[in-house]
C-alpha cells in the first residue's frame, strides 16, 4: 500500500514539476527516450531509489549528479513512464537501463554509468631517452611527463568526467635512485596528477622497490588505499591492497603483486628469507634478474616479478564472495599481468596460477588489468569469460605518440577507448563463452 502512495506521489511530483519546468524536466534524446536533465529530478530519482520498497540503497545525489547530469530512464516515452524511477522498488538498478544494450559502435551515444582512466609504466626521470636491458625498444624517460600531461588533458576535456585514474605502477624508473632524484622525480610526476581534481589510485609495481623501501611507500602518497573501503580496507599489516567501489554494482581491486618477493622486503625479515628460497627453486643464475631458461612460463621466476601471498589470496577469497553475493561486476588492478596469454611469460606474476584459481572460482569477477609488459597484450579467459588486458606503457611510447586509456562503463559491459598505441577494447561481462565473446578485445 505504502508502495503504491510513494508511486503515486512521484508521478504526481514529476507531473507537478513538468507543468512549471517543462524544458528542465524533461528533455528528449534524438530517439525520444527521456533524460532525467534538472537537479530537482535527480534529487526525486535519489529519494525513490533510497527509500522505495523501504530499502536503503547505495545512492545518493551527489554521486547521481557527478554521474553525469544525465540519467536515461529505459523506455518510457511519456511523462507519466518517468515513474519508472519506482522500478527501484525492486532494489534492481539495472531495470532504470536497457537490458539489451547495443553494440559498440552505438555505445558512443549512450551513456554510461561512469568512465575511468588507465595509464601504466609512466617511468618518469629527467634523464635521457635509453633503450630496455635486451635493446630492442627506446625508453623516452623525460617524454614520458609529456605523455601524462597528454593523458589528463584529455580526460579533463572528455564530456564525461573520470571518476577516477587507475595508475597501473612504475610511475617513476628505478635510475631515479642512483642519481638521487627518487623524492624530486615522484614529486614531479605527483604534482603532474594532481593538477586535476580526479582521484587517482596507484597499483605498485618494481620500480617503486628500486626507488623506495615498502615502508616508505605505505606512508607515501603513493598510497591511496585511504580512498579504499574503510571496513575491511587492507589485506594486512604491510601488504598494499585494498578495494573500493566507485559506483553501485561495482567494486575496483587492487592487488599487491609484490607482496611475496625480493623487492622491497628488508633481507633480514622472513618473508625475504622465504621469497628467496621460493625463486631460487625455479633460477639457479647468479643474477636473478636473468630468467631461469630463455622460453616457457619458467621466465617469469625472476628478481623484477614477484607473487600474491596466502594472507592475501584468502583476503581476495573473502571480498570476492562477498561481490558475488551482491552480485557486483568486480575489475581486479595489479601491476603484474596474471594470464599467460595476455602477456609474454617472463612479465608473469610468480604465482599467477593461483590467482586464476581463485577467480576462477568466483562470479563476480569480469576483469584483469596490469602494466609490466610495455608491449600490452590482452586474452579473454574462454573458461570463466574474464578480461585480461596488459596496458601498453609510456615509457617506450614514442613521443608524438600517445599511451592511455578511457574506459567507458555500461551495464553490461566495458568499452575502453585507447589512445596512441592502445587500441580500443571491448568487454563483455557475461562470464560464458559464447558466439559474442570473440569479437571482445
Ligand atoms: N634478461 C635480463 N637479464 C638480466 N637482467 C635483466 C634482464 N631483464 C631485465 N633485467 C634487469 O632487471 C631490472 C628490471 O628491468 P627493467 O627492464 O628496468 O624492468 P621493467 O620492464 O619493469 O622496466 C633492471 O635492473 C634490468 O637491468
Amino acid at each position: 500500500m505504502l508502495l503504491h502512495h510513494i508511486h503515486f506521489f512521484s508521478i504526481s511530483m514529476v507531473f507537478i514539476m513538468s507543468i512549471f519546468f517543462p524544458n528542465s524536466i524533461i528533455l528528449k534524446d534524438k530517439a525520444g527516450s527521456p533524460y532525467v536533465t534538472c537537479r530537482a529530478q535527480r534529487r526525486l530519482l535519489w529519494i525513490l531509489c533510497s527509500h522505495s520498497g523501504g530499502r536503503q540503497r547505495k545512492l545518493n545525489p551527489s554521486r547521481l549528479a557527478g554521474c553525469q547530469h544525465v540519467w536515461r530512464l529505459r523506455g518510457h516515452r511519456s511523462l507519466v513512464s518517468v515513474s519508472c524511477s519506482g522500478a527501484a522498488h525492486t532494489g534492481n538498478r539495472q531495470q532504470l537501463f536497457p537490458k539489451t544494450t547495443p553494440r559498440m559502435d552505438d555505445c558512443a551515444q549512450q551513456r554510461p554509468l561512469f568512465t575511468f582512466g588507465v595509464i601504466a609504466d609512466i617511468q618518469y626521470a629527467d634523464i635521457d631517452d635509453g633503450l630496455n636491458y635486451t635493446r630492442t625498444r627506446r625508453r623516452y624517460y623525460r617524454s614520458s611527463l609529456q605523455l601524462l600531461r597528454n593523458a589528463q588533458e584529455s580526460w579533463s576535456e572528455s564530456a564525461v568526467k573520470p571518476e577516477f585514474i587507475l595508475q597501473l605502477g612504475d610511475i617513476i624508473d628505478g635510475f631515479n635512485k642512483g642519481h638521487d632524484a627518487s623524492d624530486r622525480a615522484l614529486d614531479t610526476v605527483l604534482r603532474q596528477l594532481g593538477s586535476s581534481p580526479v582521484e587517482v589510485h596507484h597499483v605498485w609495481g618494481n620500480h617503486e622497490f628500486y626507488n623506495f623501501s615498502r615502508s616508505s611507500l605505505l606512508s607515501s602518497k603513493l598510497n591511496s588505499s585511504l580512498l579504499g573501503d574503510r571496513s575491511r580496507a587492507r589485506a594486512g599489516s604491510d601488504i598494499y591492497a585494498y578495494h573500493f567501489s566507485p559506483f553501485p554494482g561495482f567494486t575496483f581491486v587492487v592487488l599487491d603483486a609484490y607482496d611475496v618477493s625480493l623487492l622491497g622486503r628488508e633481507e633480514s625479515s622472513e618473508e625475504y628469507r622465504s621469497a628467496l628460497s621460493l625463486i631460487k627453486q625455479h633460477n639457479n643464475n647468479q643474477d636473478l634478474n636473468c630468467p631461469p631458461v630463455l622460453e616457457g612460463l619458467q621466465q617469469r621466476f625472476t628478481m623484477f616479478n614477484g607473487g600474491f601471498s596466502k594472507d592475501q589470496l584468502d583476503w581476495l577469497d573473502s571480498v570476492l564472495s562477498s561481490a558475488d553475493e551482491k552480485q557486483q561486476r568486480v575489475t581486479i588492478v595489479s601491476h603484474l599481468p596474471v594470464h599467460p596469454c595476455s602477456t609474454t611469460p617472463i612479465c608473469l606474476a610468480w604465482n599467477y596460477d593461483e590467482l586464476l584459481a581463485v577467480i576462477s572460482s568466483h562470479s563476480s569477477v569480469v576483469c584483469v588489468m596490469a602494466g609490466h609488459d610495455h608491449d600490452g597484450g590482452y586474452y579473454r579467459d574462454k573458461d570463466t569469460g574474464v578480461h585480461h588486458l596488459t596496458l601498453e606503457g609510456v615509457i617506450e611510447t614514442p613521443p608524438d605518440d600517445n599511451a592511455f586509456g578511457t574506459v567507458s562503463v555500461y551495464e553490461d559491459r566495458m568499452v575502453l577507448k585507447g589512445s596512441g598505441r592502445i587500441p580500443n577494447r571491448e568487454f563483455l561481462f557475461s562470464r560464458c563463452h559464447s558466439d559474442t565473446d570473440d569479437r571482445a578485445g
